[in-house]
């Protein structure tokens, strides 16, 4: 089966077509076809819109497809609200209801929908399939989820935690509990996403109790180019005070602070040479990166009565050893303890960083949002041949 992954961002579109076998695993070789359409709609780009993008996407796929068609199609929405507790197959209803969504998440859910309205004009025939990345953490109490704010701001305005990245968390955790060798329900622990964006998530018996994103995925820990939490005060000083317009402290808070704001740099791999350098600037950044996602860990380590793996994935989670050992270098208090010739041995797999006798083990766990999306879009569209359900739009 030739599924096709769609994660578009809000200026940006990144795609995959990928094959399966006929009983949903990879293929012997999953990558088709892959590629990245960056500054969509930004000022001066020559790409207006997604449905723009979409086209330059689908021409370079039709050479790769050489007469062969595409049976599905996967998309990352980021915003799936409190609807969305598990992907769902695309209709028009569910389109709509993306919409509906969009003031949660203004800059991801817009360019989502005009991707499914795109494909389906191009494709009627093909079904398509929506993956969240809130869903996986629909499943934290209430006493995660609710900020202590008056009760009307939930009811009328949908203010809540949600969490993000979802689909990484989901599959990362079921990797470590295999790699630890329990059942996914008997596996409680902590899982790092630290990419451009990153969060980490509280698992308790193999579900999500807690996340570091908010409402937004402003929240939370320190990322390449947002500044994670901040006393919300902040903005309403600047804008009385320094002329600030909530627009403006949006797009700095979103991307031009982090790494970024106080380095000059938004990847960790310039970061970490100008720390090593010798550069201030950068040794700070670094020190307020791990002293936060030191303290996450702390928290989440109370919330779960005790984990039994931490585990880093993502862009920095899987190739960063020097960022692992700083942040492990915190938690000796939780008897934490990592053999360094592991931890800077690279390797692809999945992996344990700790030793023996650690208190509890480290994991380095590679993720693949993409594989998943397209997985959860093949069982997704498998079951509803099965039940005989129509599809498209
Ligand atoms: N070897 C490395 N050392 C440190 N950071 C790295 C390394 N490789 C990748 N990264 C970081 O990973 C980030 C990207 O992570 P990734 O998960 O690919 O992001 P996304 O999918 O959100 O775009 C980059 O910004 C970079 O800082
Ligand atoms: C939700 C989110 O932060 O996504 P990304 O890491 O892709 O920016
Ligand atoms: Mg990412």
């Amino acid at each position: 089966m030739l599924i096709l992954v769609i994660n578009s961002g809000s200026s940006s579109l990144k795609y995959q077509l990928r094959e399966l076998n006929d009983d949903g695993t990879d293929a012997a070789e999953p990558i088709q076809a892959s590629g990245l359409i960056e500054r969509i709609g930004v000022p001066g780009a020559e790409i207006a819109n997604h449905t723009e993008a979409l086209d330059i996407v689908a021409k370079e796929l039709d050479e790769v497809l050489n007469g062969r068609t595409i049976d599905a199609t996967g998309h990352r929405v980021v915003h799936g609200g409190e609807r969305f507790k598990a992907p769902a197959l695309v209709d028009a209803e569910v389109i709509r209801a993306i919409d509906r969504l969009a003031p949660l998440a203004p800059l991801h859910n817009p360019p989502a929908t005009e991707g499914l309205r795109a494909l389906s004009t191009k494709w009627p025939e093909m079904p398509q399939v929506v993956i969240f990345d809130t869903s996986f953490h629909q499943t934290m109490p209430p006493q995660a989820w609710r900020y202590a704010v008056p009760n009307s701001w939930y009811t009328d305005y949908g203010i809540r935690r949600y969490g993000f990245h979802g689909t990484s968390h989901d599959l990362v955790t079921g990797k470590t509990a295999e790699l630890l060798g329990v059942p996914r329900k008997d596996f409680t622990g902590i899982i790092l996403h630290l990419g451009n964006g990153a969060s980490a998530t509280a698992i308790k018996h193999g579900r999500s109790v807690d996340t570091s994103m908010g409402y937004t995925p402003l929240a939370g820990l320190v990322m390449g180019t947002r500044s994670g939490d901040v006393d919300p005060s902040i903005i309403s000083h600047l804008g009385t005070s320094h002329g600030f317009t909530a627009q403006a402290i949006d797009r700095v808070l979103n991307h031009e602070s982090g790494l970024l704001g106080m380095t000059g740099h938004a990847d960790m791999r310039q970061v970490l040479e100008s720390a090593e350098a010798g550069q201030r600037e950068a040794q700070v950044a670094l020190e307020v990166t791990t002293y936060r996602l030191a303290k996450y860990i702390g928290g989440y380590h109370v919330a779960i009565d005790g984990a039994q793996a931490i585990t880093f994935t993502a862009g920095i989670g899987e190739n960063s050893a020097p960022f692992r050992a700083r942040v492990l270098d915190r938690l000796g208090v939780l008897g934490i303890k990592y053999d360094p010739a592991l931890n800077e041995s690279p390797s692809d797999d999945s992996r344990l960083i700790s030793t023996t006798d650690s208190a509890i083990a480290v994991a380095v766990v590679p993720t693949d949002e993409e594989m998943a999306i397209a997985q959860e879009t093949f069982h997704m569209v498998n079951n509803a041949n099965a039940w005989g359900r129509g599809v498209g739009v």
